[in-house]
């Protein structure tokens, strides 16, 4: 069966970041995924996944002025990059979290192949400075309508990438949304990947809202992915339509939902 993680920058958003895991505990999540929570006290987080007894996943690396979607993948910027991992390992080990997902950056056309070559460069030395925490490094395929620019926006490249990086603990984080914008296909990609793949994240397409509407049957896709064999988590990375409470009918088979006591 799936096990639905709950994303506390997109879940839970009405209340401040700290009451969010307590939230989500109590809706039966049993795990969480931050993006960017390098503004709070790592230490009252970690004391809130304790008290919650929540499995901590993810953290992004942190988002910079001039380059929100990262610079993992931009040439020139690799001490930059460096830096901006430490803090993310930092604060991953801070949180006792086991994975950090390493955003690739805006890249010109032109400077494409560079920004890949440099991206492998960054990712081998990131994936050598995770394995001894024993976290797993996390490369994402964005959708180019969202993030026009992405230097990494295909599962098949993304694969490319890891097999130049050459390291066990750098995986692919497959958000089912993203795949489905840019060519979909998406139970035979996944199944081509899934060697590849160290976590899963869902919402409706388009409007990643809660993934019980739009172009892709998550009831489906979910039982698939079970079928198949994926046995990691998968991050329900959506905008709710309203309260999230409200909105969990759809992950009621998957053991998610409002206690009615
Ligand atoms: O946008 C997504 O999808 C993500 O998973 C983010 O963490 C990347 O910014
Ligand atoms: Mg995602």
């Amino acid at each position: 069966m799936p096990r639905l993680a709950a994303n506390l920058a997109y879940l839970f958003a009405d209340r401040p970041p700290l009451d969010r895991f307590a939230a989500a505990a109590a809706v039966g999540f049993r795990a969480v995924e931050l993006q960017y929570p390098y503004d709070q006290d790592p230490a009252a987080m970690r004391a809130e996944i304790v008290r919650s007894d929540l499995i901590m996943l993810g953290v992004n690396t942190a988002p910079l002025p001039d380059a929100p979607s990262g610079i993992a993948g931009v040439p020139g910027r690799e001490a930059e990059f460096a830096a901006l991992f430490e803090r993310a390992l930092a604060l991953a080990v801070a949180l006792g979290g086991r994975a950090i997902h390493c955003l690739a950056g805006v890249v010109p056309e032109a400077q494409r192949e560079a920004g890949e070559a440099t991206f492998v460069t960054n990712l081998k030395h990131a994936a050598d400075r995770a394995a001894p925490h024993g976290l797993t490094v996390l490369i994402e395929p964005l959708n180019t309508v969202d993030r026009p620019g992405y230097l990494l926006d295909r599962a098949e490249q993304a694969a490319a990438i890891l097999a130049r990086v050459e390291r066990a603990n750098v995986k692919m984080q497959f958000d089912l949304y993203h795949q489905q914008i840019m060519g979909g296909d998406l139970l035979r990609r996944f199944e081509r990947h899934l060697p590849l793949i160290g976590h899963v994240q869902i919402a409706a397409v388009p409007s990643r809202a809660e993934p019980d509407e739009g172009e892709v049957n998550h009831a489906v896709v979910l039982a698939a992915l079970d079928r198949l064999g994926y046995a990691g988590f998968v991050g329900c990375e959506y905008l709710p339509r309203g309260r999230t409470e409200d909105g969990l009918g759809w992950a009621a088979p998957w053991g998610i939902g409002v206690r009615v006591s």
